[in-house]
């Protein structure tokens, strides 16, 4: 659909309209380019931060370790049960402050107290109980009846068993978990670990490797009593069991597994945890890795996310606010366009929006108001169905739907009302096809009035109010075209004050003034209606008089004589006059006769003034006094 431009001189135009489309484009563009340089800036810094951050708490981790082994040497230097060491190496961090240190020491000693006692290990509850035994003086678990044995033992001490988990760990551990029950109460875990090698060879898994089981009873706070060559913190077994995660990976080098699986491992079980006195500097430096991956991989990740996440949130959010901006200045534009179009249909000029038939599809108030109709009588109908034209509408319409625009000066008549308007017709396409006319009409008559106005102006003498030498001219021309019509010659008589200037010496130029006004009174009340009386400049009038022989006019020229010095002026000033005549003759011009009746008034100066002189063409074509 194209659109309408009711008010404008035709469609909008198409230029104007990419012109914005490319500006719009230009703007969502900057908006993109300049976000994405935000979440590039963005996410460079949190890399920087991550990285920084990293190696930090790698130098911490390390650290911490490197005490906590220091406090183990010294316990295993105290100790020659090497495999409680290890043990207890296992879930090492753990023992995170003092307390629990403290706590691990006691159980150490209270074991190895059993154990000199009795020769066998023995597993215990959080409470340090005994909850199960082995007999063992190598230090390593190695028999494949420990489960069963165990299970009799807790059988007997009323544990139950509840639920089987079974996990492998990365490369070297299998673990087999089942959830302990004491009188219908948590008491912890009985682990059945299966383990491929000694601690420290961390080498790939086979199916025979995975026969050496051992067993241990963690209590419910997942501290380990008894075990061996966990290289896994079993906490987080733990954590990870009750979630029955499977991580059976393939088994490998920890510094073998591919990311993914690391990623596997990490999501899944939380920190790991490795004794660095048992494996090599590779591997250890492959379970930081993880574990920095882990701990700030997640929070990177997280951080990328939610920065991605805002960032597209404030792509949206610019790409909604400009979209709402867009549609907000449509908005507006559309209000403000059809505000003007009520403003302009509130004005006092004639509005009409007609039809390509020229069916009234609007008119405003003005319209209905003038002629006293109303929108009812006249929607849908032809307009100059309703009122009369002069030129007519329908032809004027076609005129202006072949040039788009028409412009005159017209009557527009209902009944008695008739006004004159200054009419204008505009086409408004759409589709390229005429669909509207818009048509405005000012009313005339003041503007006619103003013209009859200026007119009067221009003709009239401000001080005498009789016409000036402008409409005398005017009138002249006309005279000469109808005497020549009807053979009926006009004659001019040419009157000039004498002494003026004596007077306005004497007695001033306003008493002058008032003079010339009492002197132009007087000329009119002597003159005919048909004779046109001017007053021609400073103390000089003429008087046309129409259809009037020579005769005539030394007639009227003595009766102009005689009452003028009769005549009491204002101040008692008493004057004359001197006149000049002229008759037209046929093939002469204004400006001729206008000559004569001069050379003639000029006569009648010379002859001692306050006299009158007709013009006469004599023998040597001299002018002739006649009085
Ligand atoms: N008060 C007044 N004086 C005017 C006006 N127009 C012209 N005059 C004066 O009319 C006088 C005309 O003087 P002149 O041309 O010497 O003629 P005059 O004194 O009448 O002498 P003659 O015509 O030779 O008899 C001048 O003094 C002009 O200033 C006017 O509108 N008002």
């Amino acid at each position: 659909m194209g659109c309408l431009d009711l008010m404008g001189s035709g469609l909008v135009h198409q230029k104007a309209r990419k012109a914005r489309l490319s500006r719009q484009g230009w703007f969502l563009g900057l908006n993109v380019l300049w976000i994405l340089l935000i979440v590039f800036i963005a996410s460079a810094a949190i890399d920087l931060q991550y990285r920084y951050t990293s190696r930090q708490v790698e130098q911490e981790f390390r650290h911490s370790f490197d005490a906590y082994q220091l406090q183990m040497i010294e316990i295993y230097n105290q100790s020659l049960q090497r495999n409680y060491l290890i043990a207890h190496l296992m879930h090492g961090l753990q023992l995170e402050n003092k307390l629990q240190l403290l706590k691990f020491k006691a159980l150490f000693s209270q074991m190895q107290r059993i154990q000199k006692l009795t020769g066998s290990f023995y597993y215990l509850d959080s409470d340090g109980e005994v909850v199960g035994w082995k007999e063992s003086s190598s230090g390593y678990v190695l028999v494949n009846e420990l489960p069963q044995l165990l299970q009799q033992k807790l059988d007997k001490a009323g544990f139950k068993n509840l639920s089987k988990l079974e996990f492998f760990g990365p490369g070297f551990i299998g673990i087999q978990t089942q959830v302990l029950n004491h009188q219908d109460k948590f008491a912890g875990w009985l682990l059945n670990t299966y383990s491929a090698r000694q601690v420290g060879q961390l080498t790939p898994l086979t199916g025979s490797q995975l026969t050496r089981t051992h067993s241990a009873v963690l209590a419910p706070s997942g501290y380990l009593y008894k075990g061996h060559n966990h290289l896994v913190n079993l906490h987080h077994v733990l954590a990870t069991l009750t979630k029955t995660v499977d991580v059976r990976l393939q088994a490998k080098r920890l510094n073998e597994l591919t990311n993914k699986q690391y990623a596997r491992i990490i999501t899944a079980q939380g920190v790991l945890l490795v004794n660095p006195m048992y494996v090599a500097d590779d591997t250890f430096s492959a379970v930081m890795l993880i574990n920095r991956k882990m701990i700030f991989g997640v929070i990177h990740n997280w951080i990328v996310a939610v920065a991605l996440g805002a960032g597209a949130l404030l792509v949206l959010g610019l790409l909604v606010i400009s979209l709402l901006g867009v549609q907000y200045k449509r908005r507006q534009q559309l209000a403000l366009s059809s505000a003007l179009l009520e403003a302009a249909f509130a004005r006092k000029i004639f509005l009409a929006i007609l039809d390509s038939k020229g069916r009234v599809k609007r008119v405003n108030g003005f319209f209905l108001e003038t002629f006293g109709l109303r929108f009812s009588d006249m929607q849908y109908k032809p307009l100059d169905q309703i009122i009369d034209f002069d030129p007519a509408l329908p032809k004027l319409l076609d005129m202006a739907a072949k040039r788009g625009h028409w412009r005159g000066e017209m009557k527009l008549g209902l009944m008695a009302k008739l006004v004159y308007v200054q009419f204008d017709i505009s086409l408004v396409k759409q589709d390229n096809l005429p669909a509207l006319f818009v048509c405005s009409g000012i009313d005339n008559q003041a503007q006619r009035e103003m013209t009859k106005l200026l007119t009067a102006q221009a003709t009239m003498d401000s001080l005498t109010g009789l016409y000036n030498r402008t409409f005398l001219n005017d009138q002249m021309e006309r005279e000469i075209k109808r005497s020549e019509r009807n053979e009926s010659p006009p004659s001019l008589l040419l009157i000039d004050i004498d002494y003026f200037k004596q007077i306005n010496d004497q007695y001033g130029h306003l008493v002058g003034d008032q003079v010339l006004v009492e002197f132009a009174q007087l000329l009119l009340t002597r003159v005919r209606a048909s004779d046109i009386l001017v007053r021609w400049g400073g103390e000089e009038f003429v008087i046309l008089a129409p259809d009037t022989l020579l005769k005539d006019a030394c007639q009227l020229a003595d009766q102009l004589l005689v009452s003028i010095s009769e005549h009491t002026f204002t101040q008692q000033i008493h004057c004359s006059c001197s006149i000049g005549i002229a008759q037209w003759n046929s093939g002469l011009s204004a400006q001729q006769v206008f000559q004569q009746a001069d050379e003639a008034l000029y006569e009648a100066k010379a002859s001692g003034r306050n006299a009158y002189w007709v013009w006469e063409k004599s023998e040597d074509d001299k002018n002739t006094p006649t009085s």
